[in-house]
């Protein structure tokens, strides 16, 4: 028994789980989208487990039953079934038929197995999903109207590139029926009067076949800048605005690889779409004319067409299934090396070269193995075709010298024919190399919607307002996806302008995801946080981070000069940057650069030590003149004295100051100290009074004196 499982592909590694819930929700007719469903539950840590999707099943409907079985016993449950996989991913059961086991897997496409291979990979475990009464059906959405909107837009061009092309296609089909009146009309009955008028005939065509196929070289070029424009202005704009919880699930690798679909989407919308159909055109044509000069000798051609299609498309397929395969393997090894050279000090360190090498030996050697076989395959199936295109003229006068000379047709039409024949297989064999675009096509804009559909980070706002630095937070509670418990659990603390704020807590006890919930990084699962007395998300969230300033565990610096770095969009505000440089302890470190502050930061800062890296940051922060500043171990890499002095430089600042530190040294001089304790605020107070309550504070806290003490002693 086999079913039909629509193939939904993983647009992250972590996100199986979640893809194979999607195919199951789309075999019983929910048609929802893996965006959709990542929106609504968020994704689990890890890429959850069985539980987890289970629990996402029940949600939309579905009843869920797991078992542990063997692959044997596979035939008695109902399918689809959501399998684990080597121990460490999802995929679905969509068909048994005797030991054949036919697996989607959102990774890498459908795939059947003999009974021995699908055992290595099965572990054991399975989850079956089935419709509850409760379930509903959800029509499917299309994502064509996007491209089709785009396309509209080049609607002018694209007709023009129509028009000129079916011109073309005339010329190109007047050739054979010219050749054909030349030999009846002139070359058999010696009319040798009309050869010049011939020789003018055959100028025109090729001056007017040279005129058209260079407009129509220029008015393609044109259309592809504008399509790529137009794309990729609207790809990259709403990537741009997504929330940051986009980021954080995806590789920067995995994003820019997809920005550059939308090259391949564009020639396969524009070119491939037009060649599609003037192909078609040609093909309906030529066979026309065929038909109209010889039934007999027609059907042959066809026949000849028809199978060396039907080769071509199997062929496509094979091939496609391997380049599947090879982008899969190549994205490896590439993915393999920047990983190994990124972390280039651990790897010398832990004496890895040897082993890293091997690894990468083996992983490439099979990268090669299957771009060997494509190569193979696609060669001998080009040298297929081009024989076929070479001999079929030869073969079609051959078969017809028959039906001349039986006088059904005369050596004109034969002649004419056998062009033809050439011509008619050519659309056939542009027609099957164009199916793997086409193949490819909703897969890459399956990718491409991931982006565009998502929703932006904010939509609409109510306030433009400047916030004074005044804030309030209100029961507020925070879950990273719908599965995992709450980060933050019922958070109340209120801050009045210009005070300076600590949060304290050991490690994971969630301050930087509160820090960033401030910042309007994350939104609140509950509660919420005010400015001035209005929801944070009501402001204007651009023109609300103009008025913060933030170092972050994450801040980076930017391949661009020092000043760029810290200036970066804010020249216009006036400020400066001396001053920042100042605050931030900048300036000794500028002066020893070679070019000053116009000396060239590498990528990441690697010229820079930690603390200088810090600093700079710090800068581009302060250089905004902030409301407010968020600071999430922004120190961390400074020496006690030099932390000391910005922290004084700060102090005479008038903004409001949020600092997360785990150096309580740091943050002895707050006004106040909120100390969290596994998401929950468990003492709030000044210096003293938090020593005083002899708590979790007091305990943090005589555990560095300690031991600072004892590396004293
Ligand atoms: N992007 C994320 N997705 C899922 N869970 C996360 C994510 N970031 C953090 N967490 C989890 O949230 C909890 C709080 O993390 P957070 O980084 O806010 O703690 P923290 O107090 O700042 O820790 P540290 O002092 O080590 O920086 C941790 O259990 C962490 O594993």
């Amino acid at each position: 028994m086999k079913i039909n499982v629509p193939y939904i592909e993983q647009m992250e590694h972590s996100e199986c789980g979640l893809a194979c819930v999607t195919m199951v929700l789309n075999y019983y007719k929910h048609h929802v989208s893996l965006n959709e469903l990542r929106d609504e539950f968020g994704l689990p840590k890890g890429g959850g487990s069985f539980y987890h999707l289970l629990l996402m099943g029940e949600k939309k409907g579905l009843e869920g039953k797991g078992y542990n079985t063997d692959a044997e016993s596979l035939k008695q449950l109902p399918l689809p079934l959501i399998l684990h996989w080597e121990n460490k991913h999802f995929v679905v059961l969509e068909g048994i038929r005797g030991n054949t086991f036919y697996v989607v897997n959102p990774a890498s496409g459908k795939r059947a197995y003999k009974i021995d291979e699908f055992k290595q990979y099965f572990s054991g475990r399975v989850l079956s999903l089935t419709p509850s009464p409760a379930f509903n059906k959800k029509n499917k959405s299309s994502n064509f109207p996007f491209f089709i909107d785009i396309m509209k837009k080049q609607k002018k061009l694209l007709l023009y590139i129509l028009l000129i092309t079916m011109i073309l296609q005339a010329i190109a089909i007047s050739i054979p029926l010219l050749t054909r009146w030349f030999t009846d009309h002139v070359l058999l009955v010696e009319e040798l009067t009309s050869l010049k008028t011939i020789g003018i005939v055959i100028s025109a065509i090729f001056i007017l076949n040279l005129l058209l196929s260079g407009i129509r070289g220029v008015v393609i070029a044109k259309i592809q800048t504008k399509m790529d424009s137009d794309m990729m202005s609207v790809f990259i704009d709403k990537l741009l605005h997504l929330p940051y919880k986009f980021f954080e699930s995806r590789s920067s690798g995995d994003l820019i690889f997809r920005s550059n679909l939308n090259t391949f989407i564009r020639q396969i919308l524009s070119t491939n779409t037009v060649t599609f159909l003037i192909d078609m055109l040609l093909l309906v044509t030529y066979s026309s004319i065929m038909f109209y000069y010889s039934v007999q000798m027609s059907i042959i051609v066809f026949t000849v067409g028809a199978a060396l299609l039907m080769i071509l498309l199997i062929h496509t397929r094979i091939l496609k299934n391997l380049s599947d395969k090879q982008v899969t393997e190549q994205a490896e090894v590439q993915g393999y090396l920047a990983e190994n050279i990124y972390g280039i000090s651990d790897v010398k360190m832990l004496g890895l070269e040897s082993l890293v090498f091997e690894n990468w030996k083996t992983k490439f050697h099979n990268q090669l193995q299957t771009t060997e076989k494509r190569s193979i395959w696609t060669s001998s199936i080009h040298a297929f075709s081009t024989s076929v295109q070479f001999i079929l003229p030869l073969f079609v006068l051959w078969v017809g010298a028959h039906y001349l000379l039986q006088g059904q047709f005369s050596l004109g039409t034969l002649i004419a024919f056998s062009t033809m024949s050439t011509a008619f297989i050519a659309p056939i064999i542009s027609i099957s190399s164009m199916y793997t675009d086409f193949i490819n096509l909703s897969s890459y804009i399956q990718r491409l919607m991931d982006v565009i559909k998502s929703k932006p980070e904010q939509e609409n706002y109510l306030s433009e307002g400047e916030i004074s630095g005044e804030l309030t937070v209100k029961n507020l509670s925070f879950s990273y996806d719908s599965f995992s418990g709450k980060v933050l659990d019922d958070i109340s603390f209120d801050v009045k302008k210009g005070e300076k704020v600590a949060i304290v807590g050991q490690s994971g006890s969630g301050k930087s995801t509160l820090a960033r919930i401030l910042l309007g990084l994350y939104q609140p699962t509950e509660g919420h946080v005010y400015y001035d007395g209005i929801d944070l998300q009501n402001y204007n969230l651009k023109m609300f981070r103009k008025q913060i300033g933030a170092v972050l565990q994450e801040s980076r610096l930017f391949n661009d000069t020092i000043f760029e770095n810290i200036i970066m969009s804010n020249i216009e505000n006036g400020m400066n940057i001396e001053d920042a440089l100042k605050k931030s302890e900048m300036v000794d470190v500028v002066n020893q650069q070679p070019l000053g502050i116009f000396t060239k930061v590498s990528e990441g800062g690697a010229n820079l030590s930690g603390g200088q890296r810090q600093r700079l940051i710090l800068a581009r922060a302060l250089v905004k003149k902030p409301k407010m500043l968020v600071l999430d171990e922004a120190t961390s890499s400074l020496d006690t004295l030099t932390e000391k002095k910005i922290d004084d430089h700060l102090s005479s600042l008038s903004n409001t100051r949020i600092i997360i530190a785990h150096r309580l040294s740091t943050i002895q001089n707050a006004d106040k100290i909120i100390v969290l304790s596994e998401g929950r605020v468990v003492e709030v107070g000044d210096h003293f009074q938090l020593l005083n309550k002899k708590g979790l504070y007091y305990q943090l806290y005589h555990t560095q004196e300690s031991s600072l003490e004892e590396a004293l002693s």
